[in-house]
Formats: structure tokens, sequence, C-alpha cells
């Protein structure tokens, strides 16, 4: 759906992107990281031509982005931008209508489809399509952010940064939201962030950039447990144990672990083998009191259940297997 080959855009001498190839497939979603400067938003406005490339080929949808008037290339792209940056002098609902406006939307489409795309978000119409951005919280106005950009349902979607001006909790809460939006799941997305743990999240493919240049382009469980070099080992360093966990999924420990007695006890605590090792740890260790964990699977595979320390030892006998 989108394809960078070799592209590079220079400031005078310095190269802000550095021969960036990455292919992005249709209903991926694709995270830009790294740190400050490395190239992640220019590489996000390269694709949307808001800057122009100094050489390589960016092609959206199959066509070159040159062989298409920008508009006409906006309109099949979505482009949230931290902050939200809403106009301070527009309602929301004014703000939302701003690309249908452009694309001259009869107005009834427009309204309809307004508060419909609200509220897809969790914002009920009536009581937010005519209040002002002031009037919002951080998070109600990165929603607003949003639906601006869902509105006219693009294939694609661009988001830079798109929970950075949030506190920590509330950037928790509306990044789960965020990951289970039906209006979300089938876009094609990049987004950008320095947030090792945002972008674990919410990756199906990371892209670890640095000084322009990408280092790894892999999967989560890649990135951790393959690193293509010393940078990324470095980069990842400070989060690993717990990426681990997040990345590992409850049915990759199966061969590690007990089979579950036949009589499951009251108070075992249930999950999919498809949730993370993580998210089990953590719902063990917020019971506050030993429990065992039973591992549901969609397959007729046996049942297995395990205390916290079950899980640990899992985790150590499996690990040294994914590593290259
Ligand atoms: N318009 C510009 N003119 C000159 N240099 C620029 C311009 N835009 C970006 N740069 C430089 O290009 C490099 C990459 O910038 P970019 O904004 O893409 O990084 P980033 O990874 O998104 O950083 P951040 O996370 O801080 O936004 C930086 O060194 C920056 O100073």
């Amino acid at each position: 759906m989108i394809r960078l080959r070799n592209v590079t855009k220079r400031y005078g001498e310095t190269a802000a992107v550095d021969g960036v190839t990455l292919e992005v497939k249709e209903g991926e979603t694709v995270v830009l990281l790294g740190t400050s400067g490395c190239g992640k938003t220019t590489t996000l406005k390269l694709i949307n031509r808001l800057e122009n490339l100094s050489s390589g080929h960016i092609e959206v949808a199959g066509a070159d982005i040159r062989s298409q008037k920008p508009e006409e290339l906006r309109r099949k792209i979505g482009y949230v931008i931290q902050g939200a940056g809403l106009f301070p002098h527009y309602t929301v609902q004014e703000n939302i209508a701003v690309v249908p406006r452009l694309l001259r939307w009869d107005k009834t489409d427009t309204k309809a489809r307004t508060r419909a795309v609200l509220e897809l978000l969790g914002l009920p119409p009536e009581q937010f399509l005519f209040k002002f951005p002031h009037e919002l919280s951080g998070g109600q106005q990165q929603r607003v952010g949003l639906a601006r950009a869902l509105v006219t349902d693009p294939p694609v979607i661009l988001m830079d940064e798109p929970f950075g001006a949030l506190d920590p909790i509330t950037r928790n809460n509306i990044r789960r939201e965020f990951k289970s939006l039906e209006a979300l799941l089938h876009k094609t997305t990049v987004l950008v962030t320095h947030d090792v743990q945002e972008a674990f999240e919410l990756a199906d493919r990371i892209c670890l950039m640095d000084a322009g240049k990408v280092q790894q382009l892999g999967t989560p469980q890649e990135l951790v447990f393959q690193p293509a070099n010393a940078f990324v080992t470095h980069f990842l360093q400070e989060h690993l144990f717990q990426l681990q966990l997040q990345v590992l999924r409850l049915h990759q420990l199966r061969p590690f672990l007990p089979l579950a007695p036949s009589d499951c006890a009251p108070n075992t605590i249930i999950l999919p083998d498809t949730a993370n090792v993580l998210e089990a740890m953590q719902r063990l260790s917020a019971a506050g009191k030993p429990q065992d964990l039973f591992l549901q699977s969609a397959t007729d595979a046996p049942a297995r259940s395990a205390s916290v320390s079950e899980l640990l030892s899992a985790v150590a006998r499996l690990t040294p297997t994914l590593r290259l």
C-alpha cells in the first residue's frame, strides 16, 4: 500500500532521511521509532508530500506520489499530528468538516458522517459537536483530531506522536481504546513515536531509525529476540525484560508449562493463550494472593495452567530458542 524506495531528504548538507526503504502492507500498522531528530517526522511528511523528496521513490496505493496532485494524494491519507492541531476558533463540528468542505461534500452528508465518526470514537455528538477545542480535555482533543482524519474514510492514516501531549495515564487509556477501534483496524497506518512501549503495543512491525537510516525493520518479536545490530540492542536494553514478556504469547510457553489439573480451582485466572505474558503476569500480581493461571486455547490442545514462578521459568527456557 505504501512503498518507499531509497528515500532521501536533505536539508543543506544534512540528510534528515537517508536511503530509507520500507513497505507498509495493506491494513498493516508500521511504527517509526527512534530518538529525537532521527528523521521520523520527515519520513511521514514525505509520504503525504508536505515535504519533497531529494531522491528516491514513494508509492501510495500503487501510484508514484509525484504523479498525482498533492490534494489528490492527501484525499487518500488521513493525517493526525501531535496535540491534535485543531483550529481554536472552530467548533468540533467545524474542525471535523474542514476536509469534507474542501472536497465539496454535501452538507447533510458531512453532518451525518461527522456524527457517526464522533460516536465511533466515544464522543456523543449532542455533547461535543458545538464545543470549542479549549473546552475539551487533551484526550478528547486527540480523539477529535482522529475523527477529523477518519471522516473521509481514507485507506491510509499517518499519525505523528498522536498521544504525545497526553499525561501517562490518559495516554495508556487512549492507546488501549485506540488499539481496539474497529474504524482503524483495516487502515494502513504509519505512526511516529519515540516511546518504546507505545511502539511495541501498537505495531505490527517497527521501523527503528537512527540518523535518518533504518536500523531494523521487523516485528516486535524480531526486534527483541533478533536485534539486527548493536544500536538496536542498546536502544531496547533498558526495557528489554518487559518487552520480552510483552511480545511473547502464552501459547508459545505451552511446551514448558505443566498440564492443568482436571478440576480448575475456583479462584483461577483464565486467559486466552493468545494473550501476552506481561498481561498474564500483571493479572496474577494484581490478584494480591498466589493464584494460578489457566490457559484457554481455541484449539483442542491439552489445557495448561501455571503459577507466576512456573511462567517465569517457562520464559527462561523458551527465550534462548528465539535468539539467532
Ligand atoms: N525544515 C527543516 N529544515 C532544516 N532541517 C530540518 C527541517 N526539518 C527537519 N530538519 C532536521 O532533520 C532531522 C530530522 O528531523 P525530524 O523532525 O524528521 O526528526 P524526528 O525523528 O521526527 O524528531 P522528533 O521526534 O524530535 O520530532 C533533524 O536533524 C532536524 O533538525
